[in-house]
Protein backbone atom coordinates (compact mmCIF):
# COMPACT_ATOMS: atom_id res chain seq x y z
CA UNK A 1 0.00 0.00 0.00
CA UNK A 2 1.17 3.60 -0.82
CA UNK A 3 2.48 5.55 1.36
CA UNK A 4 1.17 9.09 1.42
CA UNK A 5 3.99 11.46 1.23
CA UNK A 6 4.61 13.64 4.85
CA UNK A 7 7.02 16.13 3.30
CA UNK A 8 7.87 17.58 0.17
CA UNK A 9 11.33 17.08 0.61
CA UNK A 10 11.87 14.31 -2.14
CA UNK A 11 10.03 16.60 -4.58
CA UNK A 12 12.94 18.87 -4.83
CA UNK A 13 15.12 16.52 -6.50
CA UNK A 14 12.39 16.27 -8.95
CA UNK A 15 11.38 19.55 -9.76
CA UNK A 16 15.61 20.42 -10.04
CA UNK A 17 14.71 17.80 -12.99
CA UNK A 18 11.35 19.60 -15.19
CA UNK A 19 8.80 18.02 -13.04
CA UNK A 20 6.13 20.65 -11.31
CA UNK A 21 3.50 20.70 -8.47
CA UNK A 22 0.09 20.48 -10.41
CA UNK A 23 -1.50 22.83 -8.25
CA UNK A 24 -5.16 21.97 -9.33
CA UNK A 25 -4.57 18.80 -7.81
CA UNK A 26 -2.20 16.42 -4.96
CA UNK A 27 0.11 15.73 -8.22
CA UNK A 28 3.31 16.28 -10.03
CA UNK A 29 3.65 16.80 -13.74
CA UNK A 30 6.59 16.64 -16.10
CA UNK A 31 6.71 17.01 -20.32
CA UNK A 32 9.46 14.89 -22.18
CA UNK A 33 10.67 15.50 -25.65
CA UNK A 34 11.87 12.89 -27.35
CA UNK A 35 13.50 12.83 -31.06
CA UNK A 36 10.66 11.04 -32.32
CA UNK A 37 7.16 9.18 -32.19
CA UNK A 38 9.20 5.63 -31.84
CA UNK A 39 11.62 7.18 -29.48
CA UNK A 40 8.31 8.46 -27.14
CA UNK A 41 6.51 5.33 -27.44
CA UNK A 42 9.80 2.80 -26.89
CA UNK A 43 9.87 4.79 -23.40
CA UNK A 44 6.46 4.43 -22.62
CA UNK A 45 6.29 0.85 -22.86
CA UNK A 46 9.49 0.54 -21.03
CA UNK A 47 7.62 2.83 -18.34
CA UNK A 48 4.61 1.40 -18.22
CA UNK A 49 6.22 -2.32 -17.68
CA UNK A 50 7.05 -0.75 -14.22
CA UNK A 51 4.04 0.72 -13.84
CA UNK A 52 3.16 -2.50 -13.68
CA UNK A 53 5.30 -4.22 -11.73
CA UNK A 54 5.13 -1.33 -9.12
CA UNK A 55 1.52 -1.58 -9.57
CA UNK A 56 1.87 2.13 -10.00
CA UNK A 57 0.53 3.91 -13.07
CA UNK A 58 0.59 7.17 -14.76
CA UNK A 59 -2.01 9.05 -16.40
CA UNK A 60 -0.43 10.40 -19.70
CA UNK A 61 -1.03 11.93 -23.11
CA UNK A 62 1.50 11.31 -26.54
CA UNK A 63 1.68 13.20 -29.33
CA UNK A 64 4.34 12.43 -31.76
CA UNK A 65 7.05 12.96 -29.84
CA UNK A 66 5.68 14.28 -26.78
CA UNK A 67 4.72 12.55 -23.30
CA UNK A 68 3.27 14.65 -20.93
CA UNK A 69 3.12 12.56 -17.51
CA UNK A 70 1.18 13.52 -14.43
CA UNK A 71 1.56 11.53 -11.32
CA UNK A 72 -0.68 10.90 -8.38
CA UNK A 73 -1.76 8.14 -6.33
CA UNK A 74 -5.65 7.44 -6.09
CA UNK A 75 -5.56 5.03 -2.96
CA UNK A 76 -4.37 8.02 -0.73
CA UNK A 77 -6.18 10.83 -2.95
CA UNK A 78 -2.41 12.72 -2.84
CA UNK A 79 1.43 12.28 -3.52
CA UNK A 80 3.12 9.23 -2.48
CA UNK A 81 6.89 7.42 -2.22
CA UNK A 82 5.32 5.54 -5.37
CA UNK A 83 5.19 8.83 -7.66
CA UNK A 84 9.02 9.58 -6.35
CA UNK A 85 9.42 6.32 -7.03
CA UNK A 86 7.89 6.40 -10.88
CA UNK A 87 8.97 9.89 -11.67
CA UNK A 88 12.88 8.62 -10.76
CA UNK A 89 12.54 6.00 -12.99
CA UNK A 90 10.99 7.41 -15.81
CA UNK A 91 13.54 10.58 -15.73
CA UNK A 92 16.32 7.76 -15.72
CA UNK A 93 14.49 5.84 -18.72
CA UNK A 94 14.43 9.45 -20.56
CA UNK A 95 18.22 9.09 -20.48
CA UNK A 96 18.23 11.97 -17.87
C1 LIG B 1 -6.57 -1.92 -7.54
C2 LIG B 1 -5.19 -1.42 -7.96
O1 LIG B 1 -4.18 -2.13 -7.26
C3 LIG B 1 -5.06 0.03 -7.55
O2 LIG B 1 -6.11 0.75 -8.17
C4 LIG B 1 -3.71 0.66 -7.97
C5 LIG B 1 -3.47 0.59 -9.46
N1 LIG B 1 -2.62 1.66 -9.96
C6 LIG B 1 -2.54 2.85 -9.34
N2 LIG B 1 -1.92 3.88 -9.91
C7 LIG B 1 -1.90 5.10 -9.32
N3 LIG B 1 -1.28 6.14 -9.94
N4 LIG B 1 -2.48 5.28 -8.14
C8 LIG B 1 -3.11 4.32 -7.47
O3 LIG B 1 -3.62 4.54 -6.36
C9 LIG B 1 -3.16 3.01 -8.06
N5 LIG B 1 -3.74 1.99 -7.46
Amino acid sequence: MAEKLQDDAPLAELFDTGWSKDDSREAIAKTFKFKNFIEAFGFMTRAAMWAEKWNHHPEWFNVYNRVDVTLTTHDVDGLSDLDVKLARKMNALAGE
